[in-house]
């Protein structure tokens, strides 16, 4: 039985050790809660992440990073996005050159604006550059620890590695496509969290159907805008992390990065809506690097910038709102007016 090693024991964390347990893998979850750890190997619950799910016996919790990857053929990182350069710069000693690592965390780091990837391989050593991978998707763990049919997406440049990562995750309630475009599968899984939060913001206002939908399309020309600035494949963001992704975390009862957004759409501040989290809301983080990144890049994004000053400038949700129906009259599609003759 290869062993596998899942490093951050959250809710995202946990349902792949399952995936992974239920496909043949031994696997090793390192986390650095020990109640977590402990709760896990005693009880075989970890209530506070993915309660009513019963962890099987060929996962061993741990708060020993080395010990949980010590001859694992597999490592795959899953911890919020901010402690993911520390969590590399300590797995860059400990690997074997043969070990593949997948990045299951959505997210762009603040000041650097590295992706998730670009991260690992900044701090892994050069020779395990070539074994690291992508995995994302419209993935709620508390749906695919219940074995509910999803569909996700392992983004390599490498066909032999993208298909490798299908083959160990592959089940017949979980299916896993291959896309080369790593910059366009981790910018559609990382983005799409900023969206989701105006999403919630809107729903906590008391907006209804329309106003999400107007945020889920126009949002995702945001996101395809930006993401071919940043060397994205415009038509990854047709598939799995981008559509895909966008529909589930904006509409979905479990998503974090909703639930915070409906709190602030209801009148807390950002710091009172945080406090009440259990779990990581990605798309805060990623909103801040996200607005700044366009900036740079000389891109409109409207959603994301009112988004941003609502998240950190303290804007009033229902002026943000009005700001973005009012903005200058636009045509919806740009290209589909040039591609047009005398009109
Ligand atoms: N929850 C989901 O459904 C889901 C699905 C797809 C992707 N993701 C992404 O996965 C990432 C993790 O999300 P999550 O939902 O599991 O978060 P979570 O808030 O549920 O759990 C985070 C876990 O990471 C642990 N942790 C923090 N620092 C650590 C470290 N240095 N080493 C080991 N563990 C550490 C915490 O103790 C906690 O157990 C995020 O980027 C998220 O966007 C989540
Ligand atoms: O619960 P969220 O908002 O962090 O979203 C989780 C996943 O990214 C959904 O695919």
């Amino acid at each position: 039985m290869d062993k596998a090693a899942v490093i951050g024991g959250g809710s995202w964390g946990s349902a792949i050790a399952i995936l992974l347990a239920n496909n043949g893998y031994r696997v090793s979850l390192r986390d650095i809660s020990k109640e977590q750890v402990t709760e896990i190997n005693d009880k075989r619950t970890n209530s506070n992440y993915l309660p009513e799910v019963k962890i099987p016996e060929a996962i061993t919790a741990t708060t020993d990073l080395k010990e949980a990857v010590k001859k694992a053929k597999l490592v795959v990182v899953v911890v919020p996005s901010d402690a993911i350069r520390k969590v590399a710069e300590e797995l860059s000693g400990l690997l074997a050159v043969d070990t593949v690592i997948i990045s299951a965390t959505k997210g762009i780091e603040e000041d650097s604006y590295y992706r998730m990837s670009e991260v690992l391989e900044d701090e892994l050593r050069s020779e395990l550059h070539d074994n690291i991978a992508v995995l994302s998707g419209p993935s709620h763990a508390e749906e695919v620890s219940k074995e509910l049919p999803t569909t996700v997406v392992a983004a390599s440049s490498s066909r032999l590695l993208a298909e490798q990562i299908q083959n160990i995750f592959m089940s017949d309630t979980f299916r896993v496509y291959t896309n080369p475009d790593v910059v366009g599968v981790e910018l559609g899984g990382a983005l799409k969290n900023i969206i989701a939060i105006a999403a919630g913001i809107t729903d906590g206002l008391g907006y209804g159907d329309n106003t999400k939908a107007a945020l889920i399309t126009r949002g995702m020309a945001e996101i395809k805008r930006l993401g071919v600035a940043l060397g994205a494949d415009p038509m990854t963001f047709a598939g799995l992390s981008g559509i895909g992704d966008l529909v589930v975390t904006c509409a979905s009862e479990h998503s974090r990065n909703r639930r915070l957004g409906f709190k602030i759409g209801q009148g807390k501040s950002l710091d009172q809506a945080l406090d009440e989290m259990k779990m990581v809301a990605e798309g805060v983080r990623t909103a801040k690097a996200a607005y700044q990144l366009a900036g740079r890049e000389g891109v409109e994004v409207p959603i994301i910038k009112q988004a941003y000053q609502v998240l950190f400038e303290d804007k009033s949700p229902c002026k943000a709102v009005n700001e973005l129906m009012m903005r200058g009259k636009k045509h919806e599609i740009e290209e589909v007016v040039q591609n047009k003759d005398n009109w």
